[in-house]
């Protein structure tokens, strides 16, 4: 592979004598950890903050920071996965949004637009190994990848119209992206969440697969069927094909910031968000 080493170097090429997979970012605090395969080029990228992944601040910047890491590795292809056996992601730590610190929210919205921005807009080919539920942001992540292998017997979807909030634009043109547009009304209009059968049969997801590692591999012979194609014609392909999408989160990005800032503010989504979390951790109990 061609890619050069930009953190933990000493310890990266000390690994690559009994081992081909190296690990990109060495921190052992990390939430997000990813591991290098130097024969494929293929880079795993794992969420890892128990218990459910959910998107709080450090683990959106974490995420961020590894999306840019890989690509300026030039890896050939990203796996977004997650450490947990159950959970793919819970989706946006509600914690952020309930009785919130007003300067910390506006970072929040922030990192999950970068996120969002540096995924769906990847020059390096994007696939997720879904290996658990993926409600709402994690949805939005696995959406935001080009290919999509799940594991069964799980959940996926938008949820947010049954928690009473309005997914913005661009959580909407992700699932456009993927879905037939009158799928995509219905699924988002309902808040559906899928089991993996399902997502399979509409096209939210795009292989079932019995296991992680069949999850990994599925998405690595994804990444294999552009042996043929030239990468730059294929980046700049997909670039144009999801523009728009991009173009209007940049054109809106402070103002979409104070839209989440105001909407997450109101004393009725605040009583809804509260009552959520209560219904969260009765369950647990
Ligand atoms: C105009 C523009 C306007 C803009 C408008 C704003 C748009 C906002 C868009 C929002 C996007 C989102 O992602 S909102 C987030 C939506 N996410 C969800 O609805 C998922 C909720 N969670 C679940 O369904 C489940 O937890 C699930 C993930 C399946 C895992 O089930 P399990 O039984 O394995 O685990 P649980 O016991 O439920 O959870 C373990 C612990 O994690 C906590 N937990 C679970 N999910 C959590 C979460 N998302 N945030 C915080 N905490 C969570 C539980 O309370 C438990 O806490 P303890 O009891 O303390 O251990």
């Amino acid at each position: 592979m061609q890619s050069a080493l930009i953190v933990g170097k000493k310890i990266c090429s000390s690994l690559l004598l009994r081992n081909w997979v190296r690990p990109l970012s060495a921190a052992s605090d990390k939430l997000t950890n990813v591991e290098v395969n130097d024969k494929t080029g293929f880079a795993k990228l794992t969420m890892n903050r128990p218990p459910v992944n959910g998107l709080n601040l450090d683990l959106l910047r974490d995420l961020h920071q590894s999306i840019q890491d890989i690509e300026k590795n030039k890896c050939r292809g990203l796996i977004l996965t997650s450490a947990s056996n159950t959970i793919f992601s819970a989706g946006l730590d509600i914690m952020e949004m309930y009785k919130p610190d007003q300067e910390r929210l506006k970072q929040f919205w922030t990192a999950l637009q970068d996120v969002w921005l540096a995924l769906y807009g990847s020059a390096v080919p994007t696939a997720a190994a879904i290996n658990g539920h993926s409600p709402a942001g994690g949805c939005l992540l696995a959406a935001s990848c080009e290919y999509r292998v799940m594991l069964p017997k799980y959940t996926i979807g938008l949820n947010e119209t049954q928690l009473g909030i309005v997914a913005p634009k661009w959580f909407m043109s992700t699932f456009r992206n993927v879905l037939p547009r009158r799928i995509a009304e219905q699924a988002l209009t309902q808040g559906k969440m899928f089991t993996s059968d399902e997502a399979l049969k509409i096209g939210l997801v795009d292989e079932l697969a019995a296991t992680k590692e069949e999850a990994l591999l599925k998405c690595e012979k994804f990444f294999a069927s552009f042996a043929k194609t030239d990468p730059i014609a294929r980046y700049l392909t997909k670039k144009q094909l999801r523009h728009n999408d991009i173009k209007e989160l940049l054109d809106e990005k402070v103002q979409d910031v104070e839209n989440f800032v105001l909407f997450v503010n109101q004393p009725s989504v605040q009583k809804g968000l509260g009552l959520y979390l209560e219904s969260l951790k009765k369950k647990a109990k």
